[in-house]
């Protein structure tokens, strides 16, 4: 069921939000976290390296797809995703869903998942017993601590932040309709901009694999309105 009208644009008057809603024209940008991948499955710092979809993961991006479907967003004039097939198969798998295979649709490692350095390919309850819950929980949740050799949120950022204003946010601006397929990391950078969240905010919030998220913006590119189809 999709999330009632999650308004996260606390810092806007209630009037100004109102009057905006009722805008259809307003822009309107989808992003969906890739569905479960096999390295997921297997609890392992993934980042840069590129497995595959499990079968959950495949079941989650078409349970995301239906809910698209369900509520009217199956049109799209554009997609972006990452570099990583857990990304592109997940887009794939909902543009097959809502009859859009042949949409145009850019790969950019500017998307992809935050690198998570030296963890990358280690079991993530190992790398507690190794270094401690609490070192652990600051490299994976805190904005600006980056893992050994890897990219912390505020790196991430700095590379999807001017991707997404350099080559997405102008279509959307524009009133084309955008769908990308990402990750927890990259997803959290753009929401941060989006939402007009705090560093510390951003690392509070979870993006579940699969599920799509609906925003409606306004003409600055700043979120009106925001559902999340689960
Ligand atoms: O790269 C990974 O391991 C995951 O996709 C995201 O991991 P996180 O939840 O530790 O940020």
């Amino acid at each position: 069921m999709a999330t009632e009208s999650n308004l996260v644009g606390m810092r806007a008057s209630h009037r100004a939000l109102d009057a905006d809603l009722t805008d259809c024209s307003a822009p309107q940008l989808v992003v969906v976290r890739h569905g479960e991948s096999e390295w997921n499955k297997l609890n392992l710092f993934t980042g840069w390296k590129d497995p595959a979809l499990t079968d959950k993961g495949k079941e989650e991006a078409l349970k995301g797809a239906k809910e698209l479907k369900k509520y009217g967003y199956d049109h799209y004039d554009i997609a972006f995703t990452s570099a990583l097939q857990r990304a592109q198969t997940t887009l794939k798998i909902i543009l097959k869903e809502i009859d859009a295979e042949s949409l145009e649709t850019i790969k950019d490692q500017a998307l992809n998942e935050r690198d998570y350095g030296d963890l990358t390919g280690l079991n993530k309850d190992d790398a507690r017993k190794k270094w401690g819950e609490e070192q652990v929980h600051v490299w994976r949740r805190s904005f600006d601590v980056p893992p050994p050799n890897g990219e912390s949120l505020e790196l991430t950022a700095k590379r999807v932040l001017p991707y997404w204003e350099k080559e997405i946010k102008p279509r959307v601006l524009k009133g084309e309709r955008v769908l990308i397929a990402a990750h927890g990391n990259s997803l959290r950078s753009l929401a941060m901009e989006l939402e007009g969240l705090t560093g510390e905010e951003v690392v509070k919030m979870e993006l579940a694999t699969g599920v799509p998220i609906v925003y409606k913006l306004d003409k600055t590119g700043k979120v009106l309105e925001k559902k999340i189809l689960e």
